[in-house]
């Protein structure tokens, strides 16, 4: 059994962790951390998990993690940076769901998250996790800086254009219009995320600039070599869970006399969780939601040289807790799907 800790279980993807791994054949969960609620039973909070998990919350500290195999940290941005070397010394191996290790450049990390990283080498070390594309580096990773919820969707919709050697599209104009449920925002208090606020509206934001952004260039360019330019826009959906993007590329001349379709089909043949729907099909986020899936369909609208790329995600599950999964049991060398075969909640 895989003995497994949680920072931050009283928050959304903390949560959902909770739900995935308390039906993982191979996980025991060792240890469940809370500032606040230390000594209360996990159970006594989330109801749903009665007689299912088992243990009581502890503090956040090594003692609490010591004895698990492996960590996720599903806390704010600069916990995982603070509490990460010390566990990765005593050979106990990290997953952190914030983005204290996605971006390479400390002075882009400082930019966009407006703290200094204070852990430049294990930067270093620590290897992206978008499973799809970084399968191989996460299986003999120490330390797993988790893709964001908003560049999972964007990168899957768009690894099968990016990694072909020749330029499919014009990569430096691709246009990722996307859409977040409000658990996004996560479970602290925020005005912004009030029921009054974010029901019966949609709204931008973060449109003249997005932290994800750099993450989504930096991670498409890991997959092709290529420097990709990405005009991104998230938009808050009165909605709970799931994130839809759309993505607009303009096909160049070799993209117009390839298959796209199909090179869809091939590039994700062998991918449990990706799912390319048939041509001209409308995912919607309800066909994902509580799953660890993606859906992709591809539109030539008219047939003009604009294609348009749908995908859709749980951001809690295959955009945070349900890819975090997914690295550890490649970490661990189980089949990726152990733990995470769980369909789409329906309606
Ligand atoms: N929500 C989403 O869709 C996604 C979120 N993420 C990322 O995952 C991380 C967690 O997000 P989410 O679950 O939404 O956040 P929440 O706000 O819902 O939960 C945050 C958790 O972190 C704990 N925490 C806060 N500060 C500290 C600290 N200093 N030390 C230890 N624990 C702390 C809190 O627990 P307590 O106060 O009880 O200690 C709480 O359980 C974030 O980095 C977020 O960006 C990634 C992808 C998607
Ligand atoms: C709706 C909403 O607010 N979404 C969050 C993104 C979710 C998140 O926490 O982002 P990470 O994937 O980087 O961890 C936001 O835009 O900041």
């Amino acid at each position: 059994m895989i003995k497994v800790g949680i920072v931050g279980g009283t928050g959304y993807t903390g949560s959902e962790l909770l739900r995935l791994l308390a039906l993982h054949p191979q996980a025991e969960l060792k240890a469940i951390t809370s500032r606040g609620e230390v000594g209360q039973p996990v159970a006594d909070m989330f109801p749903a998990l009665r007689k299912r998990v088992n243990i009581a919350f502890s503090e956040p500290t090594f003692e609490s993690l010591k004895d698990c195999d492996v960590v996720f940290f599903a806390t704010p941005h600069g916990v995982a940076m603070a509490q990460s070397a010390e566990l990765v010394n005593a050979g106990i191996r990290v997953i952190d769901l914030g983005a204290d290790f996605r971006l390479k450049n400390t002075t882009e990390f400082e930019k966009w998250y407006g703290m200094p990283h204070s852990e430049p080498e294990l930067l270093g070390q620590a290897c992206y996790g978008l499973v799809e594309s970084a399968r191989e580096e996460i299986k003999k990773a120490k330390l797993v800086g988790l893709a964001g919820c908003y560049p999972t969707a964007v990168q899957l919709a768009l690894k099968p254009l990016i990694s072909h050697a020749t330029p499919l599209i014009d990569e430096s104009s691709i246009v990722a219009d996307c859409k977040s449920g409000v658990s996004g925002a996560g479970r602290k208090a925020a005005v912004g995320s009030l029921f009054s606020e974010a029901s019966e509206s949609f709204k931008a934001y973060g449109v003249s600039g997005h932290r994800h952004l750099p993450e989504i260039e930096q991670g498409l360019e890991l997959i092709s070599g290529r420097k990709a330019q990405i005009t991104f826009t998230p938009h808050l959906v009165p909605m709970v869970r799931g994130i839809l993007a759309t993505t607009y590329v303009k096909l160049n001349e070799h993209g117009l006399n390839t298959d796209i379709q199909s090179l869809y089909e091939q590039h994700y043949a062998n991918e449990y969780f990706v799912d390319v729907m048939p041509k001209g099909s409308l995912p919607d986020t309800k066909s994902v939601r509580g799953s660890n899936f993606v859906r992709i369909a591809l539109h030539r609208p008219q047939g003009r040289d604009t294609l348009v790329i749908v995908s859709v995600i749980d951001n809690l599950v295959k955009g945070a807790a349900g890819q975090a999964v997914q690295a550890m049991n490649a970490m661990f060398d189980l089949p990726e799907h152990t733990g995470l075969e769980q369909l789409p909640l329906s309606p």
